[in-house]
């Protein structure tokens, strides 16, 4: 049962100048959906994108709740799952906007997690060179990260969100009633980005979900104090450095990692999922941060513990199947975004919450450690 409108619970503001929006967080969002988008823009049609385990649930009480404030709307369902971040799903969305005669001032609106999120988001971010964008986040994931800051794209057979853009949505609306069917595995793997932020900068942040994460994971108070945590977190970064110039690197705290883990999987959600391959990740940049000598084996083992406690996987050996060798992941990692020059850039750690960029990186010794960790 959808909670009835209310006023949402909490607001994070992204300060970025005239293209500055608000994250409204708590529940009933959906419903009063209609009722947020219209006091903010003027645009009267919307195509709505979602997926198939999304549409049953909450595209109707969205497309309603549109509908209730003269805002007329089409909508597309696409196949569920990593590999929908692709050309090949580019293409209807595309399609759907233009077919349905969306202008600018319209808006074109992603109801669903963070595929959903970044497919949308790219779509609208080159549709008439750039439309107005919406974020109605519905994983957990999604409402702590992907909706918010702009990083939009689709994913390529060599590597993770290789092609795409930066296009900042108008408003998020993360309504926390719906994450009650999201998957346990799903809301694990959302919660390592969450942990994500306590282990860059936040570690007191950091041992309130080792005392908390139980209520997190319940529901309530708790939980949508840890989304509003994240997303003030993740708001402060890109109001800093939009373009990842910078700070906002370290957004990609286990990410370079990770993301070789879900290239090497081919994407395939059954084996990996990117909060899945974010923990694993996280888990290596620490234990190669001891490595390397710049943070105690205790802080990499305490990071372990916790993720392990809520049920993540937290090494190689945890995903199921063949993985690739070393050299293999090496190339996925030469193909990072953050690459510099040929040099690898890493976000490394002096501690819990103690992380920082560590640029030029050498390769040998990434390597080494990967045939280390190697399961094969
Ligand atoms: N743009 C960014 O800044 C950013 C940040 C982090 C992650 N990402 C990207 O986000 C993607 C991962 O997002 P995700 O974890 O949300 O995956 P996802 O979009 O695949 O959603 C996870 C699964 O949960 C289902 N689902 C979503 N909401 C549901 C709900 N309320 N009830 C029931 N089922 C629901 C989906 O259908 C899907 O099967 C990756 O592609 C990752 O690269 C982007
Ligand atoms: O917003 C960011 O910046 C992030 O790095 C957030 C990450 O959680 C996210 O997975 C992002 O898509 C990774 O960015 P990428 O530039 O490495 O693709
Ligand atoms: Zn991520």
């Amino acid at each position: 049962m959808m909670s009835q409108v209310k006023p949402a619970e909490r607001k994070v503001r992204v300060n970025l100048g005239d293209r500055s929006y608000d994250i409204l967080i708590g529940p009933g969002l959906i419903a009063a959906a209609g009722r947020e988008i219209a006091s903010r823009l003027k645009g009267r049609k919307m195509a709505v994108i979602t997926d198939e385990n999304v549409a049953p649930r909450y595209l109707e009480p969205l497309m309603a709740s549109l509908g209730r404030s003269g805002i007329e709307a089409v909508s597309l369902v696409l196949p569920a799952g990593e590999k929908t971040k692709s050309f090949e799903h580019l293409i209807p969305v595309c399609d759907a906007i233009l077919g349905a005669r969306i202008e600018r001032n319209d808006a074109v609106v992603a109801l669903g997690g963070g595929v959903i999120g970044d497919l949308t988001g790219f779509a609208a971010g080159i549709v008439r060179r750039g439309s107005r964008f919406i974020q109605v986040p519905t994983s957990l994931l999604a409402q702590v990260d992907s909706s918010v800051g702009g990083k939009t794209g689709i994913n390529s057979p060599h590597g993770k969100n290789l092609i795409g853009v930066f296009h900042q949505p108008d408003l998020v609306l993360a309504d926390t009633d719906v994450l009650d069917s999201l998957s346990p595995r799903e809301f694990r793997a959302g919660y390592a980005e969450v942990a994500k932020y306590g282990l860059i900068d936040k570690p007191d942040f950091f041992k309130w979900l080792e005392e908390n994460w139980q209520a997190v994971f319940a529901g309530g108070a708790a939980r949508i104090e840890a989304i509003a945590v994240s997303c003030q977190a993740k708001a402060e970064v890109v109001a800093a450095d939009e373009r990842e110039n910078g700070m906002r690197a370290l957004l990609n705290l286990g990410h370079t990692f990770g993301h070789a883990l879900e290239a090497a999987t081919e994407y395939d959600s059954s084996r990996l999922v990117h909060g899945e391959g974010v923990a694993i990740g996280m888990v290596l940049a620490h234990e190669f941060s001891a490595r390397m000598n710049l943070a105690s084996p205790d802080d990499a083992r305490r990071v372990e513990a916790h993720l392990k406690a809520v049920g993540l996987p937290t090494r190689m050996d945890d995903i199921c199947g063949h993985l690739p060798p070393a050299e293999r992941l090496m190339e996925a990692i030469a193909q990072d975004k953050k690459v510099k020059g040929g040099k690898l850039t890493f976000i490394l750690t002096r501690g819990i919450g103690r992380s920082f960029v560590a640029d030029d990186v050498p390769a040998s010794e990434v390597l080494g450690f990967l045939k280390e960790k190697h399961p094969q």
